[in-house]
């Protein structure tokens, strides 16, 4: 008797009953859970049914021999792996290389001798194991990796996107975009006057608000693909996909009213006596020339127009027009 915990499912597929039924009772003894076919293609049937941990099948059979059957497992099982012994006679031992081609793990000559075949399951049980905890290595790999990217990904402090994570997000979009043609829209924002802010609050308090901007930027991004991230420092940006330059406008605005709902406390700042943010935009329906770079480029340069127009605003390059000019047109 085996150790339970070593007991198999096994699937044994041979046309000849007297054979079949020796091996099942020989396994069965052996503390296995046994199911029996007598041909391949009730052999596949039970194979999908029971899903077995081991197949022990029989070379030549009416219809599909077990080479087909081989096969056929084989096939239906990605990235998985049943172990196959193939039972064959004597006088057909130059077929079992054809088996271990088509997908067999091993062969056994009958008639099958209890010890070796006890034997060889062990082997086949130990191989099992070794499998089952490489899959299992594999996974916790992969999932190392995942948590790793995400990582060298994402900010510490705002859990958005960092520089790394913008870079490759802004270059997937800009392909997109191109494919598409559908226009992108890229934000940079800048927080005012936040030397003053930590000068007078302490970093601990300006800390603190980088986490709630962060917060707020990436609660307005409400369509999946929209993407918020901590550029660095205090400078932030926003990656819009499908976003033309009215809807950047429109949804600059928006920004600027959950900011003012908001209201962060800034008793030092030049421009309101609460936290603001001044914002850069740039739109375009990317081509062969559009090089993220260039939409960087552009997003600063409309940037540092809207500082010199005042801070408080967000202007668009390719409008030319602040959100305060805006409103009051
Ligand atoms: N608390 C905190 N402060 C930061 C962090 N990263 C950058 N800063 C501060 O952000 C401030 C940025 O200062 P400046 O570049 O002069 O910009 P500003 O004072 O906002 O001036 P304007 O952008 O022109 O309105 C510096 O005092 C930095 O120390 C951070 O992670 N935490």
């Amino acid at each position: 008797m085996i150790d339970p915990s070593n007991s198999l499912s096994i699937l044994v597929v041979d046309d000849q009953p007297d054979v079949r039924v020796a091996m099942a009772a020989q396994l069965d003894a052996m503390g296995h859970r046994v199911f029996e076919a007598g041909d391949a293609h009730w052999g596949l049937e039970l194979f999908h049914r029971h899903k077995p941990d081991l197949v022990l099948l029989d070379v030549m059979m009416p219809g599909h021999d077990g080479y087909w059957l081989a096969r056929e497992i084989r096939a239906a099982e990605a990235g998985h792996w049943t172990p196959i012994i193939f039972l064959s006679a004597m006088d057909q031992a130059q077929d079992l290389s054809r088996g271990i081609e088509a997908g067999g793990d091993d062969y056994l000559v009958k008639p099958v001798s209890v010890v070796v075949l006890a034997a060889k399951l062990r082997a086949m049980i130990r191989l099992k194991g070794m499998q089952a905890r490489l899959m299992s290595m594999s996974s916790d790999l992969r999932e190392a990796n995942e948590r790793l990217q995400h990582l060298t990904e994402h900010d510490d402090l705002t859990g958005l996107v960092n520089r790394r994570g913008f870079d490759r997000l802004l270059h997937d979009e800009i392909g997109s975009a191109r494919r598409e043609q559908e226009p992108l829209t890229l934000v940079f924002c800048d927080l005012d006057h936040f030397k003053r802010y930590n000068d007078t609050l302490g970093h601990v308090e300006g800390d603190q608000c980088l986490r709630r901007v962060g917060k707020l930027l990436n609660d307005a991004c409400h369509r999946p693909r929209d993407r918020a991230a901590r550029y660095g420092g205090e400078e932030f940006a926003l990656i819009l996909p499908n976003t033309p330059k009215s809807g950047a406008m429109t949804f600059a605005r928006a920004l600027r009213r959950m900011l003012s709902t908001l209201a962060l406390p800034h008793p030092a700042s030049l421009v309101a006596p609460f936290v603001t943010l001044t914002g850069g935009i740039t739109t375009c329906v990317p081509d062969a020339t559009t090089t993220a770079e260039g939409m960087v480029t552009r997003a600063d340069e409309a940037l540092y127009a809207a500082k010199a127009r005042g801070r408080d605003r967000f202007f668009s390059f390719e409008m030319q027009l602040d959100t305060v000019e805006q409103r009051a047109l």
